[in-house]
């Protein structure tokens, strides 16, 4: 049976984290600037504790300064809403980041809109969604934009005029991974929970990206022959045999899938590592921005 080449989001992921790195030097060598990231986790959830170490093991891999910010469960909204004002004021940070899903007394959007939008390095702030949405530069949510350079590195130029279609509306995910499938001129569909016939639509689609949060949902028969297909999703299994490992799954049923798609995303080892190295290329993006330093000269 055919099989789908895989694309290698850790690899990639190190390049990118590798050329960050580079720039990050150059930063400090000429400009005596060391970029610094704030991550703001609220409560104990296992899952954000895990993405939170990596995040700081990465942002200093890569010489930035890494500030953790650990409140417990019950934090107030308006605590949280007086560190993100420190954060904004502190010149030493350049990026805020704070870990999501907050606990239920705390407003998520409330949050997001609190970060300057020069140093919103998740690109959740109104101004850098409408930003993106408009053409305009702008801090860009890290998983759509590591899902389109994986886009780019296996479909080059071949991107225009082709169907994409994304599954998943969410403002971190889906709809910005829309507006960049535009800007790479594919006829963009967004579906979500409401929209009839999923599998037929998914059938038209030169392009997938699956952003649902449903372990194995988009099945093998629903791929086109010949699609490439991003696997965002992240879902946490129960071990196949007892006393074994949690298992790792995505929105899409890889086997089914990679026997018919020409391109795949895995998971583990596709988007996930993408999204922490764009992390790291926004914070010093940020870094550079808001110094007027042209980061492509570093
Ligand atoms: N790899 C990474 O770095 C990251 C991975 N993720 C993962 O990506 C996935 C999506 O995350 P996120 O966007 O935050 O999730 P949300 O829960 O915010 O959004 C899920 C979207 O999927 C849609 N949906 C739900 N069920 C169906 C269905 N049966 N058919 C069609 N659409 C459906 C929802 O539709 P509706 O709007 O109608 O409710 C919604 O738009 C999750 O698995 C998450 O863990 C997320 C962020 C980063
Ligand atoms: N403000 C905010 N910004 C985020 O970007 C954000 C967030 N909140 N909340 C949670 C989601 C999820 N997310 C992931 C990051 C890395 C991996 C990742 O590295 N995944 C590895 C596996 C890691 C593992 O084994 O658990 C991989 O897919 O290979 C996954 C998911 C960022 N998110
Ligand atoms: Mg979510």
């Amino acid at each position: 049976m055919a099989s789908a080449e895989l694309i290698d989001g850790k690899a990639v992921a190190a390049d990118l984290r590798s050329a960050t790195a580079a720039r990050v030097g150059g930063l400090y060598a000429r400009h005596g600037i060391r970029p610094g990231l704030a991550v703001v986790l609220v409560g104990e959830d296992p899952a954000s504790q895990v993405y939170v170490r990596n995040k700081h093991r990465q942002t200093e891999a890569a010489g930035m300064r890494s500030l953790e910010h650990k409140l417990p469960a019950d934090t107030s909204e308006a605590a949280l809403l007086d560190l993100v004002a420190q954060l904004n004021a502190d010149p030493e940070v350049d990026g805020i980041l704070v870990q999501l899903p907050l606990p239920r007394q705390i407003d998520a959007q409330k949050v997001i809109e609190a970060i300057d939008p020069a140093k919103d390095v998740d690109g959740f702030h109104p101004v850098n969604a409408g930003r993106l949405a408009t053409g305009q530069p702008a801090l860009v949510p890290c998983t759509p934009l590591g899902c389109l350079m994986l886009l780019d590195r296996t479909l080059g130029q071949n991107m225009a005029g082709r169907h994409a279609v994304v599954i998943g509306r969410s403002n971190i995910v889906g709809k910005p991974m829309g507006q960049l499938l535009l800007g790479r001129d594919c006829t963009v569909t967004i579906a979500h929970s409401r929209t009839k016939d999923l599998p037929e639509m998914v059938r038209t689609a030169d392009i997938v990206v699956a952003a649902v949060g449903r372990p194995e949902m988009v099945r093998g028969f629903w791929i086109k022959p010949g699609a490439t297909v991003i696997d965002v999703g992240i879902n946490r299994l129960p071990p196949a045999t007892e006393g074994g490992k949690d298992r790792l799954v995505g929105d899409v049923a890889f086997d089914e899938a990679k026997a018919v798609a020409a391109h795949i995303t895995p998971v583990p080892g596709g988007v996930g590592p993408m999204t922490i190295a764009c992390l790291l290329s926004n914070t010093l993006q940020a870094a550079c921005a808001r110094r007027g330093i042209d980061m492509t000269q570093l």
